[in-house]
């Protein structure tokens, strides 16, 4: 049986409180060796903590959602990940909410794992939420679904991504006349039911998809939108791609937000246009 969280403190309200209080904005946090050097920061753990470090002594007290990207910490192995614990420690410390961008995916019984390692509050990676990717089949992320709603914490599934090539499997159709991405966000949907505002189950739509067509109406979690700024999509972009469903889209960037520093009122500064932009399209 749906278990449906009664609480208000399950993801999608923390999600809500936290847009309504602080602007809808996610910045992620992308160590990338350009920006690394582009602070004079040295291309190493060394380097990524104090890069990390900054972002949230800038940002984990002004915007609703700070998004580390996995993949930037896992690249320096233990020294990196001990970083990315921290990161998320802190960020939670200062009111941020803390997304792990990981987009795992896997059979069943290894994405239990996941589930125990990003949305258990007894590992040290566990943030509020996770990305994850569906493309193994969305019933084989039954148990990150499972954990979230366990926890309260939430699970942000990859529907249309931002990239060229999501479309070659994203809007490939399913047997039943359906594009796989539509399949998708009709699952996410099922999982959401009941939930107020939103469900424990986000999807990723990229702000660079455009109108595809897919009905985005009924998903009842917030949308992931990435692809603003350094990948070409613009606040107005949102308007095109989401509709009438922009109210539960919380806007990502990365790099656009990320090149300003590493001054952290400069950060800040660069957070908060982001943040006013979005909010005038979303309203
Ligand atoms: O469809 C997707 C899903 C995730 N991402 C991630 O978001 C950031 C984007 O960084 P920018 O610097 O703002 O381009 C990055 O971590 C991606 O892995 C995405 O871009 N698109």
């Amino acid at each position: 049986m749906t278990q449906v969280a009664t609480t208000t403190d399950h993801f999608g309200a923390r999600l809500a409180r936290a847009v309504a209080e602080r602007g809808p904005l996610c910045v992620g946090i992308d160590p990338h060796p350009g920006l690394l050097d582009a602070w004079g920061l040295t291309s190493d753990a060394d380097g990524v903590e104090r890069f990390a470090r900054t972002v949230v002594e800038a940002l984990a007290a002004q915007v609703a959602v700070l998004k580390p990207q996995s993949a930037f910490f896992e690249r320096f192995g233990s020294r990196g990940i001990a970083v990315l614990e921290r990161v998320i420690r802190d960020a939670r410390a200062a009111g941020a909410l803390v997304l792990n961008d990981v987009k795992r995916g896997d059979i069943g019984s290894t994405v239990d794992g996941y589930a125990a390692a990003y949305l258990d509050p007894a590992s040290p990676l566990c943030g509020d939420a996770m990305t994850a990717s569906p493309y193994l089949g969305f019933g084989s992320l039954a148990p990150l679904i499972a954990t979230a709603r366990e926890h309260g914490n939430g699970v942000f599934v990859l529907a249309l991504t931002s990239n060229p090539e999501g479309p070659q499997v994203q809007h490939a159709v399913a047997a039943d006349g359906r594009t796989v991405a539509q399949t998708i966000l009709d699952s996410v949907a099922d999982a959401n039911a009941g939930y107020d505002p939103y469900g424990p189950v986000g999807v990723v739509v990229g702000a660079t998809v455009g109108d595809t067509g897919h009905d985005l109406s009924r998903v009842g979690g917030p949308f992931l939108a990435p692809g603003l700024g350094a990948q070409g999509g613009t606040a107005d972009d949102l308007r095109a791609v989401f509709g009438d469903a922009r109210r539960a889209v919380l806007p990502s960037v990365s790099r656009e937000v990320l090149r300003a520093g590493p001054g952290v009122s400069a950060l800040r500064s660069a957070a908060a246009r982001a943040a006013d932009e979005f909010r005038t399209v979303l309203a």
